[in-house]
């Protein structure tokens, strides 16, 4: 039977192309979709199931986490103040190397994805091992998850060579095709851990099963200071001759990248994951996001793992990204408060080949969205929402989200998952990881 919900709210931002905010308007969700926004005149007539008044909130489409490592929650804090290579290879490695199975992926994951959705995050594009646990917890959480099979030349915990993370990959993945939320993704570590014949390979499997490429791609100046010396070619032109660059392609970060590189990158098609938390906190360096918006090229946005943020906060990441596009430029229109709001929604969409379902609030989309509560003191007045939602609000202020038309969050409770249990498991791992 059909269930129908009317959503009276003080905003509603469906995130069109031109900045729009709807006043006092209603949403009518009907099942999983977003049925039509009609005046309060016109909802009066309608019989629905369920209406809830949100008088002080913007509602609008559900944030979409483009770069993330779910499962590095349960590494949260565990090595500070390093660059990435430092942090990679001295600390988080062996790290993982001590302690990444099933089960940690699997917690690790709950736990993550528990925090973003609290915090308004209704898709991640996630990076990590155990895909199959991956993929559990988002089913256990309601999530839209893109579960990334990471493939590395070296061994790990979850598998020995390339081709073992490849075959493990295919077959993860099977249990998972008729799951509406649940989606494989390739994701081949980074231009300095995998090989030219695995990229070959990477490529074909994606045309081969119609899977996206997810890759970290030009981080940090050392990695392509160190690709000229193996290759004498930077990462961006190895993986070209490659054939990587296509809409296929996720880059994450992109952060030192020149002007012909960029004029490439959109020539190709490529979406990239822009994580300002993470080059922050890892020292990566300013990647150029106006430029590459004038380029024409899909910038979304992530968090990078919890390990080098050390937060799943998308609220958080729209402020600083916003403002050290600002800075590092000293324009102060680059990346105005509708771009980053367009960059961590629609265009995160976009590069995951989901706009068509979701990213914006739109009559026959999924219903993936989220209200924020504008009442309280620290974004008042309203002027204007969208100002308030990239620079004054905070991620405690999202008060509901749904995913696919499922009330994940209700008056900014979890409603799917004990948050009890989560704490205790949380804790269970700090123990143990501290024990070495
Ligand atoms: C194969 S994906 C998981 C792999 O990536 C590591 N990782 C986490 N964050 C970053 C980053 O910003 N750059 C490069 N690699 C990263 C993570 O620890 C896993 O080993
Ligand atoms: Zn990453």
């Amino acid at each position: 039977m059909s269930r129908t919900t009317l959503i009276h709210a003080g905003w509603i931002i469906p995130m069109s192309d031109e900045p729009v905010v709807l006043r006092n308007q209603v949403l009518v969700l009907k099942d999983h979709q977003i049925d039509a926004i009609v005046t309060p005149e016109q909802a009066q007539d309608m019989i629905a199931d369920e209406v809830l008044q949100l008088p002080n909130h913007v509602l609008m489409p559900g944030l979409v986490n483009l770069h993330g490592h779910s499962a590095m929650t349960l590494l949260r804090g565990f090595a500070d103040d390093l660059d990435l290579m430092d942090w990679l290879n001295n600390h988080i490695w062996p790290a993982e190397g001590k302690h990444v199975s099933d089960e940690f992926v699997y917690d690790g994951s709950v736990l993550a994805m528990a925090e973003m959705l609290l915090g308004g995050t209704t898709t991640i594009n996630d990076m990590y091992f155990y895909h199959d646990a991956v993929a559990r917890a988002g089913l256990k959480t309601g999530m839209r998850t893109m579960v990334g099979c990471s493939i590395l030349e070296f061994p790990t915990n979850y598998a020995q060579n390339a081709d073992e993370y490849i075959s493990k990959s295919l077959q993860d993945a099977q249990a998972y095709q008729n799951e509406e939320l649940i989606n494989f993704v390739w994701a081949p570590h980074a231009p300095y851990t995998v090989s030219d014949e695995t990229f070959k390979r990477v490529v074909a499997l994606a045309e081969e099963h119609d899977w996206l490429i997810h890759c970290h791609i030009h981080e940090t100046a050392f990695e392509v200071e160190d690709s000229v010396k193996q290759h004498g070619k930077r990462p961006l032109q190895r993986l070209d001759e490659l054939g990587v660059l296509s809409p296929r392609l996720i880059a994450a970060h992109m952060v030192h990248t020149n002007e012909e590189e960029m004029a490439l990158v959109a020539k190709r098609g490529i979406s990239i994951a822009h994580n300002p938390a993470s080059n922050m906190k890892l020292a990566s360096g300013f990647a150029p996001i106006q430029a590459m918006l004038d380029a024409g090229v899909n910038v979304g946005l992530g968090t990078d793992g919890a390990a080098s943020n050390n937060k799943l906060d998308m609220f958080a990441d729209m402020r600083l990204g916003a403002l050290i596009a600002k800075g590092s430029t000293r324009k102060p229109t680059d990346v105005k408060a509708y771009d980053m709001l367009k960059m961590a929604t629609i265009n995160g969409a976009k590069a995951l080949h989901l706009d068509d379902k979701v990213g914006t609030l739109q009559a026959g989309k999924q219903a993936d969205m989220i209200a924020v509560d504008l009442s309280a003191l620290a974004t008042q007045p309203v002027f204007d929402p969208i100002s308030h939602l990239v620079y004054a609000a905070d991620r405690s202020q999202v008060s509901h989200v749904w995913i696919n038309g499922e009330h994940l969050v209700a008056e900014g409770e979890l409603t799917r998952l004990n948050q009890a249990d989560l704490l205790a498991n949380a804790q269970h791992w700090q123990q143990k990881i501290a024990a070495g």
